[in-house]
C-alpha cells in the first residue's frame, strides 16, 4: 500500500489523481486532502476515501464543511496554511501530490521536501519560483521530485536508461492553445470565454489561460531548466497541435526519444505514483493510424510574448522567474475578472520584469518578498 496526500484534491489534477486511486484502490490509500472553496466536493471525497486529514484553506468554508459532514466521519478538519502544511507533512504519507494552483504551493512543497517525502510535482509554480533553491533542498533532504506535468513526465521517461550528460536538447511540445496562428490584431478583442476553450485538455482556469498566452509553455521551459539541469538554449519549444507527442529529448548522437499518448493526465499521474513500475489500467489506447497526422510548427514569440519573457527571465536568473510568475498570476486573475485585456497580460508582465532588480535566491523569504514587491508594483501601476 502507498500512502499519499493530495494538495488540491478538488481541482483538475486532484480529481484525476483520485481517479487513479479508484483504478488502483488496492495499492493506494489517501491520507490527506486539501481544497480551498469547493466544500461540497470535499465532503464527497471524505465520504468516499476516508482520509485522516482534510484542510480547507478558506477558514469560513472549513467551519461550513464541519457542519455538512455526517456525524460518524472521523476525518480531522483543518484550515489555512497550517492545515496545508500539515497535509504536506502528514507522517504516514510517502508521496505528496502537489496539485494546488499558483505560488501558494511553494510553502507546503518545501515543508514536504524537508520531511523527505516523494513529491509528485504538478504545481509548476514551485520550481518556476524556487528553481535551484528547491532542487538543492530536495537533494539535501533526499526527497525525490517526480514530474506530473505531461511534458516533464515525457522528458523524464525519455531520459530513463540514458545519461543526462548526453542531452543535446529538450524538445518541449506545445499545443499552441486556442489562438494558435492568430495575430495581435485578432488577440486585441478576444474574450475570457474564448481563451478558456483549450483545444485538447480540460484543466483549471489559470493554466488554461496560460496555455492561451503560451505563458504555460514559458513556465514549463523554466520548470524543465531546473528539473533537468539544462541551459535555456538547450530547450526547443515546438508547437504540436495534436498533443500526442508530449515531449522528448535529443541525445548527443542525434537520436531523439519521445513519449507519446492520448492527452490524458491520469497517465503521467499514475506514472509518478508508481514510479518506476508501470501498471495496467483501463484507459484508452493510442491509435496513430486513427489520428492520421502529427504536425509541427515554430512558436510565434513576438505575438505570444509571454514565452519570450520566460526565456528572458531564465537568462536573467535570480528572482526574475519568480517575479514573472507572480506578475502573471495577478494578470491572469485580472483578465479572468475582465479588468484587463488578453494582450495586457503580456504587456504588464514585460513592464514588471523591466522594473525588477533581480536578487539571488537565498531562502524561501527572498521568493516571497519578490512576490510581495510584484503585487505592490502592479497595484500601483494599475492605480496610475
Ligand atoms: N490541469 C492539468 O491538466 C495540469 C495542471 N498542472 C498544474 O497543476 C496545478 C493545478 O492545476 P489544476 O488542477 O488545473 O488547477 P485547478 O484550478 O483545477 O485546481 C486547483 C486546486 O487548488 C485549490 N486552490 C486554489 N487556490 C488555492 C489557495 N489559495 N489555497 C489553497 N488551495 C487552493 C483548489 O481548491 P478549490 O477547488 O476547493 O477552490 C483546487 O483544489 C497548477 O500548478 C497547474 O499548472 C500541470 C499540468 C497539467
Ligand atoms: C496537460 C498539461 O501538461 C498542460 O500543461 C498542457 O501542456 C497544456 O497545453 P499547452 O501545450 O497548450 O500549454
Ligand atoms: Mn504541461
Amino acid at each position: 500500500m502507498k500512502y499519499i496526500s493530495i494538495l488540491g484534491s478538488t481541482g483538475s489534477i486532484g480529481t484525476q489523481t483520485l481517479d487513479v486511486v479508484r483504478e488502483h484502490d488496492d495499492e493506494l490509500k489517501v491520507c490527506a486532502i486539501t481544497g480551498n472553496n469547493n466544500i461540497e466536493l470535499l465532503r464527497e471525497q471524505i465520504i468516499e476515501f476516508s482520509p485522516m486529514l482534510c484542510c480547507v484553506m478558506n477558514e469560513e468554508k472549513a467551519s461550513a464543511l464541519k457542519n455538512i459532514l455526517p456525524s460518524n466521519v472521523k476525518t480531522e478538519i483543518m484550515s489555512g496554511m497550517d492545515g496545508l502544511i500539515a497535509a504536506a507533512e502528514y507522517e504516514k504519507s510517502e508521496i505528496i501530490v502537489t496539485a494546488v494552483s499558483g505560488m501558494i504551493g511553494l510553502k507546503p512543497t518545501v515543508a514536504a521536501i524537508k520531511k523527505g517525502k516523494t513529491i509528485a510535482l504538478a504545481n509548476k509554480e514551485t520550481l518556476v519560483t524556487g528553481g535551484d533553491y528547491i532542487m538543492n533542498l530536495a537533494r539535501q533532504y533526499h526527497a525525490p521530485i517526480l514530474p506530473v506535468d505531461s511534458e516533464h513526465s515525457a522528458i523524464f521517461q525519455s531520459l530513463m536508461a540514458n545519461d543526462k550528460k548526453s542531452i543535446n536538447k529538450i524538445v518541449l511540445t506545445a499545443s499552441g492553445g486556442p489562438f494558435r496562428g492568430k495575430n495581435t490584431d485578432f488577440l486585441k478583442n478576444v474574450k475570457v470565454e474564448d481563451a478558456l476553450k483549450h483545444p485538447n485538455w480540460s484543466m483549471g482556469k489559470k493554466i488554461t489561460i496560460d496555455s492561451a498566452t503560451l505563458m504555460n509553455k514559458g513556465l514549463e521551459v523554466i520548470e524543465a531548466k531546473f528539473l533537468f539541469d539544462v541551459e535555456p538554449e538547450q530547450i526547443e519549444v515546438v508547437v504540436h497541435p495534436q498533443s500526442i507527442i508530449h515531449s522528448g529529448v535529443e541525445f548527443c548522437d542525434h537520436s531523439t526519444i519521445a513519449q507519446l499518448g492520448l492527452p490524458d493526465m491520469r497517465v503521467p499521474i499514475q506514472f509518478a505514483l508508481f514510479y518506476p513500475k508501470r501498471l495496467n489500467n483501463s484507459y484508452k489506447s493510442l491509435s496513430l493510424s486513427e489520428i492520421g497526422n502529427l504536425t509541427f510548427e515554430k512558436p510565434d514569440m513576438e505575438v505570444f510574448k509571454c514565452l519570450r519573457l520566460a526565456f528572458d527571465s531564465l537568462r536573467e536568473g535570480g528572482t526574475m522567474p519568480a517575479v514573472l510568475n507572480a506578475s502573471n498570476e495577478v494578470c491572469v486573475s485580472l483578465f479572468l475578472d475582465k479588468k484587463i485585456s488578453f494582450l495586457e497580460i503580456g504587456d504588464l508582465n514585460e513592464k514588471i520584469m523591466n522594473m525588477h532588480k533581480k536578487e539571488k535566491i537565498e531562502s524561501i523569504e527572498t521568493i516571497l518578498s519578490a512576490e510581495e514587491w510584484t503585487k505592490r508594483t502592479i497595484n500601483s501601476l494599475l492605480k496610475n
